[in-house]
């Protein structure tokens, strides 16, 4: 058995004709946190209910702190959630509802109630574990979950979307939770998320879905190095210089110049078509326009080539897998 904390192997599910999810493969150490990324409807819940068997997977297979997917009951004690918009009995305090789950997974008493107490600290809750959840925040019933998917000290956890709905305060206390989940506990996080900023902070590494297909997978500086390099790039002019420019840029294979809307020396050079992806023929191509601008006698005030963030790596690749 392998001994990566989380792996798949050409994992897939499809509900009916509609194919959710399509050889997702991958594996993830433990104390690491993975982000999964992807647009709408890209399969990033079916990926978490399928690790966490909630749901069946149509073929292909997965193990979690090696214990294989053909042993679902065994799995569910080693791995914890919180889903997408989970619910809370309103009457129960926290503390409570953390005894309940420890209870569920077979905590005598005595543990339950010393496990609880000690994740109500770990979420910082502790003040609040007397009051009835009903009086909760977003913020404090999102803690409250990931305390929950806690309860049985899983090898994985799987948080989906845990920042939604957060102000910056509430995002920042659950990202810190996320780092202590892998750092304190060398648990491996699963994070979903639309939020790239918060996979920039907390996350190791990245896994990119479109469609059910993985668009890309790596570090948050692979996954950006690869996909988002240099495909664009702004270009600044003088304002009498911006035809000329233009001009020259029509000699340049693969580019396409367009106007910034409200700055007027300011063009935006793209790559039309790319012959392969790899990066070094994007700088290739950009470092043509450049040359022709210059060669043109047209002053160069400033050339910024972009896409060196993960949400312009993420932009460009879904983009391309809508084509
Ligand atoms: N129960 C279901 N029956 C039929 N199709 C489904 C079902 N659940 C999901 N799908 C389809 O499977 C695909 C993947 O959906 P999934 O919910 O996994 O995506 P997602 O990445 O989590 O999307 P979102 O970001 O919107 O939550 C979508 O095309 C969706 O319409």
């Amino acid at each position: 058995m392998s001994a990566a904390a989380l792996e798949a192997v050409e994992l897939a599910r499809s509900y009916g004709a509609r194919t959710a999810l399509a050889g997702l493969t991958f594996s993830v150490d433990s104390g690491e946190i993975l982000g999964l990324l992807g647009p709408n409807g890209a399969g990033k819940t079916t990926t978490i209910r399928l690790l966490t068997t909630m749901l069946r997977p149509s073929s292909g297979t997965f193990s979690v702190a090696g214990v294989p997917s053909t042993r679902p009951v065994d799995i569910r004690r080693v791995v914890g959630a919180l889903p997408e918009s989970a619910g809370y009995p309103e009457h129960m305090t926290g503390l409570e509802y953390l005894r309940y789950h420890g209870r569920l997974f077979g905590l005598s008493r005595g543990d339950a109630s010393r496990t609880s107490e000690r994740l109500l600290n770990e979420v910082g809750l502790a003040e609040r574990g007397l009051s009835r959840i009903a009086t909760y925040s977003r913020g404090m019933r999102q803690r409250l979950g990931i305390a929950r998917a806690l309860v049985n000290n899983p090898a994985v956890v799987f948080l989906d979307e845990p920042t939604l709905g957060l102000d910056p305060a509430g995002q920042r206390q659950v990202l810190g939770i996320v780092r202590d989940i892998a750092q304190r506990r060398g648990a491996t996080v699963v994070l979903s998320t639309h939020t790239l900023p918060d996979v920039e902070e907390v996350c190791t590494k990245v896994l990119i879905l479109a469609r059910g297909r993985v668009l890309s997978a790596g570090t948050v500086d692979e996954v950006t190095r690869v996909a988002a390099a240099p495909g664009t790039a702004l270009l600044r002019v003088p304002t009498d210089g911006i035809h000329r420019a233009m001009g020259a840029l029509t000699a340049v294979p693969h580019l396409t110049v367009e106007a910034t809307e409200g700055h007027p020396d300011v063009l935006r050079l793209s790559l039309r078509e790319r012959p392969d992806d790899h990066p070094d023929s994007a700088s290739t191509a950009l470092n043509a326009a450049l040359r022709a601008v210059l060669l043109a006698d047209v002053p160069v005030r400033s050339f910024e080539i972009e896409g060196s963030r993960l949400s312009d790596a993420f932009l460009s690749m879904t983009r391309r897998s809508e084509r």
